[in-house]
């Protein structure tokens, strides 16, 4: 009989809790002071299962990427813990690390500025294998650990990414963004990794070229059995991928849900917001549908709003308790948690918008589907 308690505890590959990354304010010419502190990510709660692909979204500033820095210890997280596997990274120093570290890789948005332009393809990949050799797996696979048999993983990846073995004798600026952002995959791959962290893997590329690549990482998470946890600005990009999602906002995941049934019923009113300003391709739809309209700016991390921090924003925002209470994560559907103390009431239509209006996408920070 399977035991759904024990089953996801050890079905859970990446397990962050109260994760915090408050960088340091500092002023002053001849003293150094702190006066205050940036919470670019505020305790966050995230717990990825093996296999699934996790989408992390917001807008710009929101805090995605340095949660992203920080589960791969890249940020030394201000509070909170993160396990790997069991495993507490904020617990190891030095050679243990580095050998944990060898388990997640990232791939980032832009491939040209992450790879050293002077350096061959094939050293670029070379690299990885040289600081921190090869896996087991790939040691019954290629054989003993070796030049050799570096050689012969990093031709396999290559391939596996559908670029051809002469791309190996070349450099970066040899190829089109596409391209290279197959060799910045390659690259993270190549260590065998459990855990691959993408941030915003597709944002810097064209649209024709954007699916293409989402494809490839979905046919190497199926080969390779990875877990991923992709970032993106763009919804669009994170539905196409991903098994779950989570939408962050001023550094707390305010709402978290699978993929298909957050776009099908989305319950925090910034999600909502931000699905109401993706066009319908149906003329007929997209003339019926509200809009609902984001006012003002992100408020800035240093000086979140009291509360809840999207109540400044917020067209659902109910006086009082909206404006002092901060709403915890919790779960209102199985599976399916919202940071919104009326998220039932706007759900069942007790509670509507506010002067619903026609909303500019750019501004809501994101980008519509092509
Ligand atoms: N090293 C740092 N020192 C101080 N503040 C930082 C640092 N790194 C990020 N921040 C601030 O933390 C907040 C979150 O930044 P982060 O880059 O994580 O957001 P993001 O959602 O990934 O945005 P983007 O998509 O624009 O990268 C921002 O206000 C940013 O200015």
């Amino acid at each position: 009989m399977p035991n759904p308690e024990t089953d996801h505890a050890t079905d859970v590959l990446l397990d962050a809790r109260g994760v915090q990354v408050h960088f340091p304010i500092r002023r002053g010419l001849v003293i150094d002071r702190t006066v205050g502190h940036v919470r670019a990510v505020d305790g966050v709660d995230l717990a990825v299962r093996r296999g699934e692909s996790f989408g992390l979204v917001g807008e710009s500033g929101c805090g995605k990427s340095t949660l992203g820095r920080a589960l791969l210890r890249l940020e030394k997280p201000t509070a909170g813990t993160v396990e790997l596997g069991g495993t507490d990274l904020a617990a190891l120093r030095g050679e243990a690390l580095r050998r944990e570290r060898r388990r997640m890789q990232m791939v980032f948005q832009d491939p040209l500025s992450s790879l050293d332009p002077r350096m061959s393809v094939q050293s670029l990949m070379m690299e990885p294998l040289r600081v921190h050799g090869l896996s087991e797996r790939d040691r019954d696979t290629f054989g003993a650990d070796s030049g050799r048999t570096h050689l012969a993983k990093v031709r396999d990846m290559i391939e596996r990414v559908g670029l051809p073995q002469s791309s190996l004798a070349k450099y970066p600026h040899e190829f089109s963004g596409g391209q290279r952002q197959r060799i910045g995959i390659a690259r993270a791959m190549v260590l065998n990794p459990e855990l691959v962290i993408a941030d915003e893997p597709v944002s810097a590329l064209d649209v024709s070229v954007q699916a293409q690549v989402i494809n490839l990482l979905e046919d190497l998470q199926d080969d390779l059995g990875l877990t991923y946890i992709v970032i993106a600005h763009d919804l669009a990009v994170v539905r196409h991928i991903a098994d779950r999602i989570g939408v962050m906002y001023l550094g707390r995941i305010v709402e978290e849900a699978d993929s298909d049934e957050l776009y099908a019923m989305p319950m925090h009113p910034y999600t909502i917001s931000l699905l109401s300003a993706i066009p319908v391709p149906d003329p007929d739809v997209e003339d019926a549908r509200e809009r609902i309209l984001l006012a003002g700016d992100l408020p800035s991390p240093a000086n979140p709003p009291s509360g809840c921090r999207f109540h400044t924003r917020c067209p659902f925002r109910q006086p009082e308790r909206c404006d002092t209470e901060d709403p915890q994560l919790v779960e209102v559907l199985p599976g399916h948690r919202v940071a919104c103390h009326y998220a039932r009431e706007i759900n069942d239509g007790r509670i509507t918008a506010a002067g619903s209006q026609v909303v500019d996408p750019e501004r809501a920070g994101i980008v519509p589907e092509a």
